[in-house]
């Protein structure tokens, strides 16, 4: 049956069939993973953009909450070449337009060469091509939604205790719950704080760690987190996960830039510099940096050399492009949360003199 449309930029029509009823648009992206679709569907760094899986079926091991990232799906729709009855009645319920019965490998290859691109989307009995072309009338790029942060972070400060071994203000961007989670296996208290918060919300809850999330959008419309970079940098250990890296860099000197598609799926591979080994990692980023300005490139993507990891020994900074927290994808980088609580400890036994 067709009874949903996609129209992508240029004016193109794609048909398919409504699993979940709607309209929506947004910047049309793609995961090529092969699990992990709930972490993938609530992650916020989607928000505003319509999520297309390359993989052929999706949903075929159910929907449970313990494996979602926030509390609510976070692309504005969803794309698949077969989604299963749980699946689809979970965007249903949560009001997520969902279309199946596409030639995802087409979508797939068209945004790999022609770039990132904006898409409109109708699904449902009454829906038509011009409804979808009318959505992509009113999409907007990523980098024009200013104030995205706020719809992703928490309003108010969250404390979430470990085991009290130490105390992490997590800038709340759009994180993933495993970023949370990660530090508190480690022993960690996690303060999560808003996008937003000011430098005197960070150091009323006197942290040894000021960690920014990943999220949604470019990192130039991030500026009270970057404030706060500016303001902490040398005085307290920071860590970056993807959108927090690219704070973090931007608010040291460097550079960052919308990439031509970005880099997608659960099979990334990552160089780093000093030992020469080479991780998969999980990615999902339409920008990247381009200049690391006070910090060194520590690690590099294999495919593009463009940077993945950055640090500073100087000030006390560590950043990972990618998601070592996984969920979805490779476990092979969760030592980077060993690595930063490190640099928290290092900081306690040998205070930097005054
Ligand atoms: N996963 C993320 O944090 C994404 C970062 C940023 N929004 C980008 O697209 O590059």
């Amino acid at each position: 049956m067709t009874d949903a449309y996609v129209a992508i930029e240029g004016g193109h029509v794609l048909t398919g069939r409504a699993r979940a009823p709607g309209t929506a648009r947004g910047e049309l992206v793609f995961t090529t993973a092969y699990t992990g679709y709930e972490e993938s569907l609530t992650d916020p760094s989607y928000a505003e953009q319509v999520l297309t899986f390359s993989y052929p079926l999706i949903g075929n091991y159910g929907v449970r909450d313990e494996r979602f990232e926030s509390d609510q799906v976070q692309p504005t729709a969803v794309l698949a070449r077969e989604l299963t009855d749980d699946v689809a009645e979970w965007l249903g319920s949560e009001e997520i337009p969902a279309i199946d019965h596409l030639d995802t490998r087409d979508v797939v290859t068209d945004v790999r060469e022609e770039g990132a691109m904006e898409c409109g989307i109708a699904a449902g009995p009454d829906a038509t091509p011009e409804d979808a072309l009318a959505e992509l009338d009113r999409c907007r790029g990523m980098s024009e939604h200013t104030d995205i942060g706020a719809t992703v972070s928490v309003d108010e400060p969250a404390r979430y205790e470990g085991d009290g071994a130490y105390d992490v203000a997590l800038i709340d961007c759009g994180a993933k719950g495993s970023i949370r989670s990660s530090l508190m296996e480690r022993g960690a208290d996690v303060t999560v704080l808003p996008y937003d918060a000011t430098p005197e919300d960070v150091s009323r809850t006197d942290p040894d760690l000021l960690f920014v999330s990943n999220g949604p959008g470019d990192p130039e419309n991030f500026e009270a987190a970057q404030a706060l970079v500016e303001e902490f940098a040398g005085d307290l250990p920071l860590a970056g996960i993807c959108l927090g890296q690219q704070i973090v860099a931007a608010a040291l000197g460097g550079t960052t830039e919308k990439m031509a598609f970005g880099h997608r799926g659960v099979n990334q591979p990552v160089r780093d510099l000093d030992s020469g080994r080479v991780v998969m990692t999980t990615q999902n980023h339409g920008y990247t940096v381009t200049e690391p300005g006070e910090l060194d490139v520590t690690q590099i993507n294999v495919n593009d050399d463009t940077p993945e990891g950055l640090a500073s020994d100087a000030l006390d900074v560590i950043t990972r492009q990618y998601h070592p927290e996984a969920n979805p994808g490779p476990h092979d980088s969760l030592d980077f949360f060993d690595d930063v609580l490190a640099m928290a400890d290092a900081q306690r036994v040998a205070p930097t003199a005054d």
